[in-house]
């Protein structure tokens, strides 16, 4: 049976319209606890737009979204808040502040329910999962791109959320950082946490991923495992590159080969 406090996220006929232009197509697919998705395709393809919905953040045009049964979209804001965490794609802070402070937002959901030193605690684990605790008193407006980026992922990971969505979030990070990144996901899928992660980088979503949904044109092309998502013939169909998926260590690895 699956644990209460365990979410599954499933996507029924999901279909999205930004300024009148349909940019998702009757998407069906399901996220469950314990695994971490990938969400791969080309630039426009939908992947930011999907974790939206996902997020709650973009109302759906049509079709469903359900956490563990209920209707998404009746989940009140402050729970959805508790149980989801959210970063997208690109964000820049609005007004300065030392980065402690824009990851205690991260706890905003929780109310009064924390106590100050349980606050505290929980923004110093945040930081240090990401690398960032050097980084806790100093103003996130002079942060580098790569620091600012470690900053909100663990703005994302302080609350605790049963449900991770992340858009792109190694994006700017260095392979050292981008490296731990997946680990800290991964570790958070193995505690039984439901993660969705869109990723351009195929290597990674090959490595750490137990889950891959390839969008191409708004429509899910594929799901699966890497194996079965990252063949040779659907990469050069959807990406126009050449590659190979080989076994490294007991695990996939994906190389990227040459333009078709
Ligand atoms: N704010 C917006 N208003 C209208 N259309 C948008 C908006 N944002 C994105 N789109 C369109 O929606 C489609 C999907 O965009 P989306 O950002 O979801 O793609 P993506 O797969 O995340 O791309 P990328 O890899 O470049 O980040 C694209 O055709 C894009 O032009």
């Amino acid at each position: 049976m699956t644990p209460v406090d365990s979410l599954t996220l499933c996507c029924n006929s999901l279909g999205l319209s930004r300024h009148r232009r349909p940019v998702l197509h009757g998407i069906d697919c399901i996220f469950r606890p314990g695994e971490l998705t990938a969400v791969i395709g080309p630039n426009g393809a939908g992947k930011s737009s999907l974790l939206s919905c996902l997020a709650g953040v973009l109302p759906l045009t049509s079709g469903q979204l359900s956490l563990n049964d209920r209707v998404l979209s009746e989940v009140s804001a402050g729970e959805r808040a508790r149980l989801c965490a959210y970063l997208p794609q690109q964000e820049s802070p609005a007004w300065s502040m030392p980065a402690q402070d824009l990851v205690a937002l991260g706890l905003l959901p929780w109310g009064r329910s924390l106590s100050r030193t349980q606050r505290r605690e929980r923004v110093a684990r945040a930081l240090k999962q990401v690398d960032a605790e050097a980084l806790a008193r100093r103003a996130v407006t002079q942060l580098s791109g790569g620091e600012l980026r470690r900053v909100q992922l663990a703005r994302l990971l302080v609350g605790e959320a049963r449900l991770l969505i992340a858009d792109e979030p190694g994006a700017a990070l260095d392979i050292r950082h981008q490296l731990q990144l997946m680990e800290t996901f991964r570790q958070q899928a193995d505690n039984g946490k439901t993660v969705i992660l869109a990723l351009h980088d195929l290597g990674l979503a090959a490595r750490y991923c137990d889950r891959i949904l390839l969008l191409e044109g708004g429509h899910l092309r594929a799901q699966g495992t890497a194996e079965g998502v990252l063949t040779n013939s659907q990469i050069a169909d959807v990406y126009g590159v050449s590659s190979e998926l080989r076994w490294r260590n007991g695990r996939p690895e994906f190389v990227t080969g040459d333009l078709l």
